[in-house]
């Protein structure tokens, strides 16, 4: 297993083309945050914005509507029941962010279900928190794409089978070779499962062990796959540049919390991009 390092950051992160607008940078939907957790949605939203997304929807529910606005006014909104307005957004995305905050009621699995049927095979989708909940318990069918799991250790046992205590780097590898994707297995050393290669993530603090940390890396991981050519390198570049800032933060602060990482992003790319 390979240990990442910062020369992942500047390989990844390009210095942007005079010549360029917001089409060029990614349309970015994000689906999920249901009446009670739409704190998840928000702030994966808000870290795919502050990652750099050129434009980004978020399809959640009516109720956190307000909310989103007032926290990340650039995000375009859309009512998680109107299942039409969904399929056209998804179809006009490049990359879609699918299950923070979603539940796993009947109704977060009819949404999780029509948003995959509309899924393109060039896209990239990031599925997260309670799609792969859903996903492990209730056989849903996955779409032709680009797929990268970012589960913890809790949702990796449901997908994979693999209890918490037995997840080694072989047992995980065997799992990940059946699934048709990249994996982001999130612990306090997160490893990266690709087609070619494993990973291992040497940042992180106990600092950010803080409900919404992985909403807002799945939302980062949106973002910077939305914008940066080479899919695999722009998620170990998302991953490490999470806990990069967390470490930062977290040597003057006992806890980090999500928006504070969210907030030190563009600061943190533009110092570690291509020169
Ligand atoms: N503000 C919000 O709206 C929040 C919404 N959330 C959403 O709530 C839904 C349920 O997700 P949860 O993860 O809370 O619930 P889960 O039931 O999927 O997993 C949490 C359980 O897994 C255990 N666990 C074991 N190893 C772990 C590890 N390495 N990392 C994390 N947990 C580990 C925890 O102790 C806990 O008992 C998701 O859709 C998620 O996006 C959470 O992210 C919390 C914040
Ligand atoms: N002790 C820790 N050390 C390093 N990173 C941690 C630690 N605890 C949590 N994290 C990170 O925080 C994130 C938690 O993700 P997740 O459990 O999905 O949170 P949530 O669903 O509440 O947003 C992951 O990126 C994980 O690596
Ligand atoms: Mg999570």
């Amino acid at each position: 297993m390979e240990t990442l390092t910062a020369a992942i950051l500047p390989q990844t992160i390009r210095k942007r083309p005079a010549n360029s607008h917001k089409g060029t940078y990614g349309r970015v939907v994000l689906i999920g945050g249901n009446d009670n957790f739409g704190g998840a949605i928000i702030m994966a939203s808000a870290a795919a914005i502050y990652s750099g997304a050129g434009l980004v929807t978020t399809v959640t529910a009516q109720s956190n509507q307000t909310s989103l606005h007032d926290r990340v006014p650039e995000a375009m909104f859309a009512d998680i029941t109107d299942t039409n307005l969904m399929a056209s957004l998804i179809t006009a995305a490049d990359t879609v962010v699918i299950g923070p905050g979603l539940g796993t009621t009947d109704h977060s699995r009819t949404v999780l279900i029509t948003a995959f049927k509309n899924i393109c095979p060039d896209q990239r989708v990031v599925i997260d928190g309670s799609a792969i909940t859903l996903i492990a318990t209730d056989q849903v069918t996955l779409p032709k794409a680009h797929l990268i799991f970012t589960p913890h250790q809790m949702e990796w046992q449901r997908l994979s089978g693999i209890a918490i205590a037995d997840q080694t780097p072989d047992r995980n590898r065997q799992i990940v070779d059946r699934l048709p994707g990249i994996v982001v297995l999130k612990s306090h050393h997160t490893e990266i499962y690709t087609a070619t290669g494993s990973y291992r993530n040497p940042l992180g603090t106990p600092a950010q062990a803080t409900g919404g940390m992985g909403d807002t890396l799945a939302g980062m991981v949106g973002g910077f796959v939305a914008q940066f050519a080479d899919e695999s390198q722009a998620v170990l570049a998302a991953v490490y540049t999470h806990s990069a800032i967390a470490e930062e933060l977290a040597t003057t602060q006992y806890v980090v919390l999500p928006h504070q990482i969210i907030t030190e992003i563009p600061r943190f790319m533009k110092t570690h991009s291509e020169k």
